[in-house]
Order: C-alpha cells, then structure tokens, then sequence
C-alpha cells in the first residue's frame, strides 16, 4: 500500500466523497483503496457503492456541503445540547486544579495551534495577529516547559507573528519542525534526547528513521541560522506544490475574496471573503487543479480548502515526532497539552487519546465533534489558562 492510493479525510463531513469522486474521475479511486477518518478506517465497500449511486448533483454538494460546514462539524444546539457537550468537555479553566493535580510527577510539555487559537480569526491571514500579552504569555510558559507551536501555516510566517526563538516550530502541518535557538534550555527539561538526535546526524544529509509504523522520514541535519531543522516528510514535494500554487493562483483570480496561500508544504485555498454563491466555483476549480496531482489531497479548516502531500503526516504526527525528540516516546512521566481549535488538530487530541495520556483542550465557544477532552472558549482563555499554568509552576516550585 502506498500513501498516493490512500485517501484521508472526515467521514462525517462528506469530503471523504468528495474527494473519492474526484479520484475515481480521475482514475486514481480503487473500491481496494483503504479510507481513513481521524477515527479509523471505515468501510469502503459502503464508499464505493455510494460512489456508485451518486451523479454529478451529489459530486458538488458534497464538496460544498462540507465547505459550509467548514471547522470542526458543529452540532446543532440547544442549550440542553450546550450543557451536555460542557459536561464532555468541561472548562479547562474551571477544572485547572483537577488538571493539575494529575500532572503531578509528570513533565509538561505544551502544544500551541496559532490560527484561533493565539491569535482571533480575522477575515485577512495576514493580519493575524497575537497580542502583546499573548505573546508574553507564551513566552513565560516557554521558560517554564518544552512548548511547540503546531500551525497549518509556513513555518516562518508563523514565526513572524509569534517572535519567540525559545519555542519549536511545526509549520505547515507538522510537516517542517524546527527546534528552538542554540543556547535555549528549558528551566525543568534536565534530559533532552534532542540535542543527542541532532548532534547524531551533523554528518549525514538526511537520517533516515522509521516513527512507529509510519513511513520512511527525513530527518534533516540542515543548519539555518541558530537554529535546526528536525524534520521535513515532505521535502520532494516542494516544487510540485510550487506548480499547485501557481495553477490555483491562476484558476481562481476572477472569483473576488479568494485567496491562495502558499504554506511551503502545503496550500491554503481561502473562502472566507468569497460570497457563498460563489463557493461551488471555487470548490470546483480546485478539484479540477488536483485532479492532475494524485500524490497531494484535500482537507479543511476553518473557511479554507487545504491541499497537502498524501503522506500520513499530520498534526498528530508532529506531536508525537515532537515528544520522541524530547525524549518521552514511550514515557509515562509527561503530559502533554495540546490546545486548538481547527480541524486539523483533532489529529493531534486523537493521538492523546490513543496514548491515553495529556490533555486534548478545544477552543471553541460552540459545541463540535472534537476528540478533545477540556475546552476553552477563545483565544483570550487560552491565554489565562497558559498565566495560571505559569503561576502554578512558579508555586509550585516554591513549595518544593
Ligand atoms: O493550524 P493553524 O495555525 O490554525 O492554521 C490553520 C490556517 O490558519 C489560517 O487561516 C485561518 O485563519 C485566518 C486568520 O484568522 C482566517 O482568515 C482563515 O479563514 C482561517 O482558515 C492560515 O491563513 C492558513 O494558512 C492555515 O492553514
């Protein structure tokens, strides 16, 4: 089985079928293709008789359906639907204590998505930016626990909001990670394996490792500035994504707000300032793009279409590459928090619940399908729970 022969998506969104058509137009969907959703495989023979049954109406509803839908799938609510889903996914805030006493022994490392969750939506990507006080936040919590922030966007856009060299960054997905600047040491980390990683590859272009039962990666001893580049999946990918970039750019230019971002890695298709009417149309024109590019896939965010390598490399991925790195593969003395609001990150609460270890925080005022434990509302309760979580530590050290 290759990654190009897989198709990943979110059953439940009806992307899954979406871009099951576009591959079976393309010629690329076998009924023997495995699918997977952030749960699991699920059944393709039930997929491919959908496929059978479904005609052109269904191809592009389904598609658009699911960019209406856009984040995580929202549930219908009712007060009574909101309390109950609370129960589920209680406060992290109002649990702090709770949350505390069980990471009692244990090494926090924390994990930032930027987009909604430091930084508020705002209709232009460029202008997202993090407050001065967030940033202050960040910048305490990092001096306190390894802390990585994990972004669909370029490694170095993200790094041109935040401005903190004491983080690591996972661009693009997860797909290009990046440790902290040399010198920076964490108060708490005593034993970090990372700096055992790279000063074992200082000598070879690229390290080749397997992660678990996932494929083959690069590890890249590429030395930019201070700093080192850990892991890039999906580097051969560059100048098709590239070619991807330039092809939507031109497709998409008569349809006004739309915007395609290029992430390095990966592509952003914008919607957000597209008037509705318009959304079948841009959804078309991108399916029509990479229809010709069987080796990258679609997914999406929040009013954004993302078209990314096939390779099994994901959010959750990167946080699990993140904590090898750090030395705590197989270690029940760290809980990690990942915090985020998107899609995307449910890969990563997935990957917590599978190790049934840290703590899955949703940032969202409205209930969704999420794989996260706790919630949070906003951007700006993330940035108290990161302040307690600093003054936590800070007491906590007093008392010791
Ligand atoms: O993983 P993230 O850090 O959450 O990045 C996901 C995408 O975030 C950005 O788009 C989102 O935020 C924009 C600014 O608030 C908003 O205009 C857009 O509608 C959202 O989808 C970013 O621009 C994308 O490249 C990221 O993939």
């Amino acid at each position: 089985m290759t990654n190009q022969n897989m198709v990943i998506s979110d059953a439940k969104s009806g992307l899954a079928m979406a871009i099951a058509v576009a591959l079976k137009e393309s010629g690329h969907f076998s009924p023997a293709m495995p699918v997977v959703s952030p749960n699991g495989y699920f059944s393709r023979k039930k997929l491919h008789k959908k496929l059978e049954a479904n005609g052109n109406g269904a191809r592009m509803n389904a598609l658009l359906d699911s960019m209406r839908a856009s984040s995580p799938t929202r549930r219908p609510t009712d007060t009574e639907d909101h309390t109950s889903w609370i129960l589920h996914h209680p406060s992290a805030l109002s649990m702090f204590e709770e949350i505390m006493r069980a990471s009692q022994g244990k090494q926090i490392v924390v994990f930032l998505d930027y987009d909604g969750t430091l930084s508020p939506i705002v209709q232009d990507p460029d202008r997202a930016f993090i407050t001065t006080e967030m940033r202050e936040a960040v910048r305490a919590v990092a001096n306190l626990f390894p802390t990585a922030i994990v972004s669909g966007r370029c490694r170095a856009k993200v790094y041109n909001f935040v401005r903190l060299s004491e983080l690591y960054y996972a661009g693009s997905h997860g797909m290009d990670i990046k440790g902290p600047a040399k010198g920076h040491t964490h108060r708490t980390v005593s034993h970090c394996h990372l700096s055992n990683i790279t000063s074992k590859i200082q000598y070879f272009d690229v390290y080749l490792f397997f992660l678990h039962n996932f494929h083959v990666l690069g590890l890249l001893s590429n030395i930019q500035g201070n700093q080192t580049v850990l892991c890039q999946p999906a580097r051969e990918f560059l100048p098709m994504i590239n070619e991807v970039y330039r092809a939507l750019m031109e497709k998409i230019k008569h349809i006004p707000g739309a915007k395609v971002e290029n992430n390095k890695f990966c592509l952003s298709v914008h919607y957000r300032c597209v008037e509705e009417k318009k959304w079948g149309e841009l959804g078309d024109q991108v399916k029509m793009v990479i229809k010709e590019y069987p080796q990258l896939r679609l997914t999406q965010g929040r009013k954004v279409l993302e078209i990314r390598p096939t390779i099994k490399w994901d959010k959750g991925n990167a946080l699990e590459f993140l904590l090898e790195a750090l030395g705590y593969a197989e270690s029940n003395d760290v809980l990690p928090i990942y915090i985020g609001d998107d899609r995307t990150d449910e890969d990563a609460f997935s990957v917590l619940r599978e190790r049934k270890q840290g703590l899955g925080i949703l940032v969202s005022k409205t209930p969704k399908d999420t794989n996260a434990s706790y919630s949070l509302q906003e951007p700006l309760e993330v940035m108290k729970f990161l302040q307690r979580l600093v003054e936590w530590k800070k007491l906590s050290v007093l008392r010791h």
